[in-house]
């Protein structure tokens, strides 16, 4: 193929629109195809039976409990959807400062994993590494006296909480919490307890985003982190060589995947990854991204379909492997129709 600082014939003999003009051509040349295998499904997990709570900040998208759980899993499966990633909506009871709830083996979280992949074991099930929904103060980690999360004894934490999601049977652990050397801490954990199929997806990349606000309503950590922020983990949304180091730095101690988050505002990010290290590449379109097209498609402002899809394959584009994204059941069931 020809570079593309090759000189070309110029109009008009060279006429853009020739291949724009039917639906046939239009296919032909189309660069990116969005399918189902491009979507994780994130979805929130409730205590109890039969329970199924509204999130008011994401409309459309609900709490279930374990039994109703398994019944949109199987709904997913058909559409076609190869993962679903669990976040367990802690009850405030269950907390504490040392966050120990979060390697519980009958926690709402690993309860969740042995049914899923009992009733639908076909499905990959992904599960949230991260401490956020276990501490009072709803930090991603322990604290000191000061309120400074510690790196090294959260660690520990960590590897507790992902081993006891790989014995559940947890197809993909996904540390979200961005604590340093926690990939090869995992990693080596899992190899010595025999969990040597397990994946990682490290959240490399993770800023310190504002589109998490209905996230944190959705899985209440909201009112534990009150005015707190996460700028000493999570990284700046103006940094992306960073990017480029913490993802070098997963890789080398074992990840088998990489994650960009947030999703739209970061695409110079994946592209960056994608071109750099050319490894599966994971984007998380959050919940602030779904809030903003879920309400200016309520509003009549925007048609739902139409954006949702150009979003998605602008993610794809960016060079995503994966997308996980709240939409996955519409898109899966719009690229069907
Ligand atoms: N670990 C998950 C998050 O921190 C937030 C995701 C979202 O806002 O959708
Ligand atoms: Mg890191």
């Amino acid at each position: 193929m020809a570079d593309l600082d090759t000189p070309r014939s110029a109009y008009p003999s060279t006429r853009m629109r020739r291949m724009r003009r039917d639906d046939f051509s239009r296919r032909l040349m189309r660069e990116t195809t969005l399918t189902p295998n491009d979507l994780i499904w994130p979805v929130f997990v409730l205590e109890g039976q039969g329970q199924c709570e509204p999130v008011p900040s994401m409309p459309g998208v609900e709490r279930l409990s374990i039994d109703l759980l398994v019944e949109a899993a199987r709904e997913a499966h058909r559409l076609g959807i190869p993962v679903m990633a669990l976040f367990p909506v802690t009850p405030m009871e269950a907390k504490s400062l040392d966050a120990r709830e979060a390697f519980n083996p009958d926690g709402l979280a690993q309860r969740a994993v042995r049914a899923l992949k009992d009733a639908v074991p076909e499905l990959g099930v992904m599960t949230d590494v991260a401490l956020d929904p276990f501490t009072t103060h709803g930090q991603d980690g322990l604290i000191d006296d000061s309120g400074y999360v510690m790196n090294d004894e959260t660690v520990e934490v960590l590897v507790r909480q992902a081993v006891s999601h790989a014995e559940a049977g947890a197809d993909i652990v996904a540390p979200s919490d961005m604590m340093d050397g926690r990939i090869g801490a995992i990693r080596a954990a899992l190899e010595s307890a025999g969990h040597i199929h397990t994946r990682i997806l490290a959240y490399s990349a993770k800023y310190a985003s504002s589109y998490y606000g209905p996230f944190r309503d959705a899985v209440g950590s909201a009112a534990n982190l009150g005015s707190g922020n996460k700028y000493t983990y999570q990284m700046d949304p103006a940094n992306a060589n960073e990017a480029i180091h913490e993802v070098a730095l997963d890789l080398a101690e074992g990840a088998d995947m990489v994650m960009v988050k947030p999703g739209l505002p970061y695409l110079d990010i994946v592209r960056r990854i994608k071109d750099q290290f050319g490894v599966p590449t994971c984007v998380y379109h959050v919940s602030g991204e779904y809030a903003m097209l879920k309400a200016a498609s309520l509003n009549g402002w925007l048609n739902e379909k139409a954006v949702v899809l150009e979003a998605m394959v602008s993610m794809k584009r960016a060079g995503a492997d994966g997308i996980l994204t709240y939409y996955a059941k519409e898109v899966a069931r719009w690229l069907s129709e």
